[in-house]
């Protein structure tokens, strides 16, 4: 079997599934994945021709994952974040959620949108939070300001309910736009490239406050990258796709990194190991 061959479908690792997370010990018996993504052919139809964009991916994102899409540019990743988020459907393959089949759009899955000042700025804090509860008709006015209340201190933005956007620090914006996607009680947060567009020192500092508010909230994360150093960092586990079309080249667990392993030699060991994988075989650049 070649690597690009490879079928991924988490712990207990694959031959070709490298894990840098210390010794080897028994796997434990699983719990049935939240996300499974099966077989999944994605593709766009123009007039003029077919782009294949993912071709037959099998994952498996278990619950307070925060599972990775890594690969090359065009490999297919934002096409796959899409099709977990209903907008695409699979021309092959399914993708299921609790074990019910993906069909749609729907508050079980929330995207959380690269720019974070998107934020209407006239709005509140709390304003910001709980408009998406009003707006979704999912409660009436007074429990989606309990839960807006809720999620904010669960955020640590309590002090700050009532000040609007622009008072706040990126990383602080950050917090709204993941406690607004909270408060619909999402099964998984999709982020794509989210701090693709930020300099480095800001960059940093958004990751720590990503890794710091899953510390409290344990949310199941699908964030898709294109930076090897940001896969290891934000992810526990890493999916290496192959250049266009996408397929799972390897899996791996990263949960032993974070931003504090940065100098180190084991993380440097990955991302150089990943760096290799990523241009092994057809010689493309990530
Ligand atoms: N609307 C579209 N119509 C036709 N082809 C598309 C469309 N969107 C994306 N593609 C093609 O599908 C493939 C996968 O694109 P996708 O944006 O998912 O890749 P990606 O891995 O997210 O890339 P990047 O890291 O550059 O964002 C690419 O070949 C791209 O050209």
């Amino acid at each position: 079997m070649t690597l690009s061959e490879t079928s991924v479908r988490a712990v207990p690792p694959e031959p070709e599934t490298a894990d840098w997370s210390g010794p080897a010990m028994a796997a434990p018996a699983l719990p049935d994945p939240l996300l499974r993504i099966s077989g999944v052919s994605l593709e766009y139809r123009t007039p003029a021709r077919v782009v294949r964009a993912t071709h037959r991916i099998n994952l498996d994102v278990y619950e307070a994952d925060r599972f990775v899409l890594l690969g090359p540019s065009g490999c297919g990743k934002s096409t796959l974040l899409k099709a977990v988020a209903g907008f695409i459907p699979p021309v092959e393959g399914d993708i299921t959620l609790d074990g019910v089949p993906v069909r749609g759009p729907g508050p079980d899955r929330i995207v959380v949108f690269q720019e974070f000042d998107q934020l209407p700025p006239w709005k509140t804090v709390l304003q910001n939070v709980t408009f998406p509860l009003r707006a979704s008709r999912r409660l009436g006015r007074r429990e989606a300001a309990e839960r807006a209340r809720q999620v904010i201190d669960t955020v640590g933005l309590t002090p700050f309910a009532d000040s609007y956007p622009h008072q706040l620090s990126g990383g602080m914006k950050q917090r709204v736009a993941i406690a607004r996607a909270l408060a619909m009680q999402p099964r998984v947060l999709l982020m794509d490239e989210p701090f693709a567009a930020l300099d480095a020192l800001t960059r940093r500092r958004m990751q720590e406050e990503l890794l710091a508010l899953w510390e409290e909230v344990r949310f199941t994360l699908l964030f898709v990258t294109h930076s090897i150093e940001e896969a290891l960092v934000v992810g526990n586990r890493v999916a290496l796709l192959s250049p266009h079309p996408g397929r799972v080249r390897s899996e791996i667990n990263s949960h032993a990194f974070d931003l504090t392993s940065l100098g180190s030699r084991d993380f440097q060991a990955a991302a150089l190991r990943l760096h290799e994988r990523l241009f092994e075989a057809d010689g493309s650049a990530a």
